[in-house]
């Protein structure tokens, strides 16, 4: 076993704090968009879903992004991740200009450096738990690293269910499956839209203290749009968009802090989770 995937179960720390197996390069910039503009439609119909934003996002953390309904949230991961075409601006990931990919070139970078967990989980019915998780590999015809599936298996609980398929797995079970999927190709950077959307709170909580303990022990950097205030004190960092426009930023987040910045952009509908116990009017808004 890689002395990464050990720490990955074991949490093995130096004396000094950081992980044994702390990767070259964290807190580098390891993607980013400059002057992203987004504009669905033309005309009278047109809709700017995003009006020019400056973000990077750094290696080796666990960003959400956050923001009231409709303010781009979907919009700024899919342009970062070459799922959508943008109207204007850079988006740079691990050093390459993704707008100047053909859709080849796009199709390679998603596969190879890039892995997705969605609300829906996007299993193939068809494959078994383990098919599921290195189809990733196996379309991109590249060998699986069976150290590392192996440990990525052990540390989301999955051992006994590989050969189920992903009706006979429970919600968070297939989540975990999309989540050792995203991770099994070691891709520079994970996007995660709603990931616990569809999960009760003990499912969500295992789900993002795994994603967090894949940034921790693994270096890996995850991006994830959430508008769960509980979800996103998982982060390093906490962005939030409102109307196309980055607005505001929070480091080491607590469901206070959150809740009190969403409030300040209206979001209090989102914000007021039932299950986080704190609700949103309770901070002065
Ligand atoms: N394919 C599309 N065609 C036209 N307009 C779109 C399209 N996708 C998104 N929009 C619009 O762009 C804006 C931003 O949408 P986006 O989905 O990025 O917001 P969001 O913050 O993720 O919202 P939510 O929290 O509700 O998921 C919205 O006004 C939305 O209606």
């Amino acid at each position: 076993m890689t002395t990464q995937s050990t720490a990955l179960l074991a949490g093995d720390t130096q004396t000094d704090g950081r992980s044994a197996s702390e990767p070259a390069g964290r807190g580098s910039v390891i993607a980013s968009a400059r002057g992203l503009v987004k504009t669905y439609g033309s005309g009278d119909t047109a809709v700017q879903a995003l009006a020019g934003i400056d973000v990077d996002f750094v290696r080796g953390e666990l960003t959400a992004i956050m923001g009231p309904s409709g303010s781009g949230k979907s919009t700024l991961m899919h342009c970062m991740a070459g799922l959508d075409t943008v109207t204007a601006g850079t988006v740079v990931i691990d050093g390459e200009d993704v707008g100047r990919m053909n859709q080849r070139q796009l199709t390679r970078l998603r596969r190879t450096r890039l892995g997705f967990i969605f609300q829906a989980f996007n299993l193939v019915p068809t494959l078994t738990a383990a098919e599921n998780i290195t189809l990733p590999l196996d379309i991109a015809r590249r060998p699986v690293d069976r150290t590392h599936f192996d440990a990525i298996v052990a540390a989301v609980g999955l051992a006994k269910r590989l050969h189920h398929r992903p009706n006979e797995l429970s919600g968070g079970q297939q989540q975990r499956v999309a989540c050792a999927r995203a991770l099994v190709a070691k891709p520079a950077v994970i996007f995660a839209d709603e990931p616990t959307g569809n999960l009760d709170s003990k499912s969500s909580a295992e789900l993002l203290g795994f994603l967090r303990r894949s940034v921790d022990d693994l270096g890996q950097t995850v991006v994830m749009v959430t508008h769960d205030p509980r979800a996103a004190t998982y982060a390093h960092r906490v962005l939030f968009l409102a109307d196309g426009l980055l607005v505001g930023e929070l480091t080491n987040p607590t469901q206070a802090s959150v809740l009190e910045v969403l409030g300040s952009l209206g979001a209090n509908d989102l914000a007021a989770d039932d299950e986080s116990g704190v609700a949103a009017t309770s901070v002065g808004h």
